[in-house]
């Protein structure tokens, strides 16, 4: 008989992140409510605190940003992205939009993620950019007069958070920007950034041949919830699947500006049953988990390491394909998904941009998470049913949610007496 638990899933990093950048831009006081509190949203805050805006982040359920609007008003800072992409591809845009010299770094693993394309079009909207030492992108040491606008080209194959962030700093711009992306890779995340500015009162123009315009206006100072992250919920919902329980995460629905909760539609695929209501999203899993299908994960690539480590449990293989971008991120996330899945013995094939698993019986091994909460998250839930499975890093989850290993133990039992179990 399928329990049904009710999982408390903490905001959203990425509408977290941009709601503080919004705030920040906008004069007066906005609110944030229930925020993500994590190690990405906190150094997104430090940050903003560097260029001058005054966040506060003292009372957990509401975060309150404070500001003249505009610009940054620090002359120098020196920002510490840690290992938050959000804040390393951002924040240049705000800080571009100041007069002033600033100097952006970010932890081993973030130095290793590319911010060239982004970097080539603030240089050529009038920010000065030099790399530090001999590295590619992070450190930089930019030299900011604000932003031009007009049209810009740009690949955003690598990864969409490069136009996110030319769009949220284009109201700061001295003329509209229009901009005209090829190859763009996790388009939700756009649509995202269109629905949050909207909400501090800045519209973005969709034209029909594809390009986006914004003029040059101002943000207004907002009050807004943040719903729960909707790429943290999929290990949830999938332990649901995988544990043929009914898992319910309120605040999740229909309404939602979050592209990863299409994960759900590749659950109903694998025989979940799935509901998204106007308030919540339930799954309730299968008798028998299907396999033998192909999918394209490229607009939802951060839960495809999620759907990895189900598809062992199904009946035939699992195709996954247009991950190619997934490989830039906190690890490259194709060939560390396929090492840590090989070590429990599944059976397993990866190509540039797919990945291919195969039905198994996985075994426990000593999973390598590579500082990726993501890594840590999925194969936590691939121990569900695996005795034995460990991370050698479990703290790294607080990246975006650092309660995870307790509120998983709360639903799911104690890692130890579910390898009993088993
Ligand atoms: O804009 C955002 O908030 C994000 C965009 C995605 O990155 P890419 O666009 O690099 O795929 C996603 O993986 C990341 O977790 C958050
Ligand atoms: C890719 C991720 O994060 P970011 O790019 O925001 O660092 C993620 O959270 O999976």
């Amino acid at each position: 008989m399928s329990t049904e638990l009710v999982a408390t899933i903490p905001g959203s990093k990425s509408l977290t992140n941009r709601a503080l950048f919004a705030a920040a831009a906008a004069g007066g006081a906005s609110l944030i409510r229930r925020p993500l509190i994590s190690d990405d949203t906190l150094a997104f805050a430090r940050c903003l605190r560097a260029l001058g805006y005054a966040v506060d982040d003292r009372d957990p359920h509401t975060w309150r940003v404070t500001s003249p609007g505009g610009g940054p008003a620090a002359a120098r800072a020196e920002l510490d992205c840690q290992d938050a992409g959000t804040a390393a591809r951002f924040l240049p845009a705000l800080a571009a939009c100041g007069r002033g010299s600033f100097r952006f770094d970010g932890s081993d693993q973030l130095r290793r993620r590319p911010l060239g394309p982004l970097l080539n079009v603030l240089r050529a909207l009038g920010a000065r950019i030099d790399p530090v030492g001999a590295t590619r992108d992070l450190p930089f040491e930019m030299r900011a007069d604000g932003l031009a606008g007009g049209e810009i080209h740009m690949d955003a194959g690598l990864s969409s958070q490069y136009l996110s962030a030319l769009l949220l700093s284009a109201p700061l711009m001295d003329k509209p920007l229009v901009t005209r992306v090829r190859a763009l890779v996790s388009s939700p995340y756009i649509d995202m950034t269109i629905g949050l500015m909207r909400r501090f009162g800045v519209g973005v123009d969709r034209r029909p041949d594809g390009t986006l315009a914004v003029r040059p206006g101002s943000y207004r100072a907002a009050d807004i919830d943040i719903e729960p992250d909707a790429s943290t919920a999929s290990y949830f919902f999938a332990a649901a699947v995988l544990t043929g329980q009914t898992v319910t995460v309120p605040g999740l629905g229909s309404g939602s500006g979050q592209g990863d909760l299409r994960f759900v539609d590749v659950l109903s695929t694998m025989g979940a049953d799935v509901e998204i209501s106007a308030t919540h999203t339930t799954v309730a899993g299968p008798a028998r988990i299907r396999g033998g299908f192909s999918v394209d994960m490229g607009d939802i690539s951060d839960t495809f390491m999620t759907l990895a480590c189900l598809a062992p449990f199904a009946d035939g293989p699992v195709h996954i394909h247009g991950i190619a971008h997934a490989r830039l991120k906190e690890s490259d996330r194709v060939e560390v998904v396929a090492r840590n899945l090989t070590s429990c013995g599944v059976a397993v094939e990866t190509g540039p941009d797919w990945m291919r698993i195969h039905p198994s019986r996985p075994s426990g091994a000593l999973v390598a998470c590579h500082r990726d909460h993501r890594i840590a998250m999925s194969f936590s839930v691939l121990g569900l049913r695996t005795p034995g499975v460990e991370l050698d890093d479990e703290a790294c989850v607080s990246k975006t949610f650092p309660g995870f290993h307790d509120e998983f133990a709360r639903l799911f039992g104690d890692r130890r007496e579910r390898s009993a179990r088993v």
